[in-house]
């Protein structure tokens, strides 16, 4: 075990379960994230993982279990206030807007998690001028960061996939998460632009964000940037481990063989 298991952990939930009438899409289901970690959720389609993110994130209320975010119980919270916590996720549909350019696109996931007030915005006093400029430097950086800065200006319908992946990211980031949840966030992407996207994530940890989940059907992806994984099989954990770990477990390659062959 490493020294990180002795610290409190940045989000913790324990025994979450969710039944759909008389479907059970996850039982008992219980892991944490610790500061700095990068942590992948698999599992075969159907598995819960979804189902998962959104009762971490207030979008389900758990029909059993608690949720824990730096230290605080949040099950049965709001998503935006949730959010406001510093957890923030993105969806599997996504949150770009087209016309805009690549720079617009961020600069507007800053108004929209800051919720300044229209009046705000048409008055604006010195207070309101200096948000809007930490806006625009804030945004400018997390392009920079993200490894968009020759596209800054472009407008996001005249990027590659493996562009558009990266200014999703982008426009999550805008939110100042303490932990970043992506699920699916590559999809789409060929071998090379997934190992470039990898290689971006990894930048994040301690210099954007604290700690990252991610849901991801791409094994050569989420075993190449995650420090742990956590297998959710039938809505129920598998297994968890070192991504080498995972890769040698007989069960996890049944569970994902026998899926295949059904
Ligand atoms: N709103 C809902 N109502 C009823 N059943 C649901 C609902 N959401 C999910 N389920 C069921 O719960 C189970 C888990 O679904 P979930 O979408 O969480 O899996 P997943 O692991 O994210 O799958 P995928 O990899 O295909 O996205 C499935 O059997 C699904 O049909």
């Amino acid at each position: 075990m490493t020294a990180t298991t002795d610290r409190q952990p940045l989000l913790r939930a324990d025994d979450l379960t969710m039944t759909f009438g008389g479907i059970t899409a996850v039982k008992d289901f219980s892991f944490h994230i610790q500061p700095g970690e990068i942590v992948g959720l698999i599992g075969p389609n159907g598995a819960g993982k979804t189902t998962c993110f959104n009762m971490l994130t207030g979008f389900y209320a758990p029909s059993n279990g608690r949720v824990r975010f730096k230290g605080q119980d949040i099950t049965n919270r709001k998503p935006h206030a949730i959010a406001r916590l510093g957890l923030v996720r993105s969806f599997q549909k996504t949150n770009v807007m087209k016309r805009l350019t690549v720079f617009e696109n961020v600069l507007t996931g800053h108004y929209m998690a800051s919720r300044q007030s229209l009046l705000a915005t048409f008055f604006p006093g010195e207070a309101v001028r200096r948000a809007e400029r930490e806006a625009r430097e804030s945004a400018a950086a997390i392009v920079e960061t993200m490894g968009l800065a020759q596209r800054m200006n472009a407008p996001a319908h005249l990027l590659s996939c493996g562009e558009l992946r990266l200014l999703e990211v982008a426009v999550a980031l805008a939110a100042k998460p303490s932990l970043l949840m992506l699920d699916e966030p590559a999809a789409g992407l060929n071998s090379h632009e997934a190992g470039n996207f990898g290689a971006v994530l990894k930048t994040l940890i301690g210099r954007s964000i604290d700690a990252l989940l991610i849901v991801e059907h791409n094994m050569d992806l989420v075993m190449s940037v995650s420090d742990r994984i956590v297998v959710l099989n039938f809505g129920r954990k598998l297994a968890e481990g070192r991504p080498a770990e995972i890769l040698e477990n007989r069960q996890v390659a049944e569970a994902y063989l026998g899926k295949a062959a059904a």
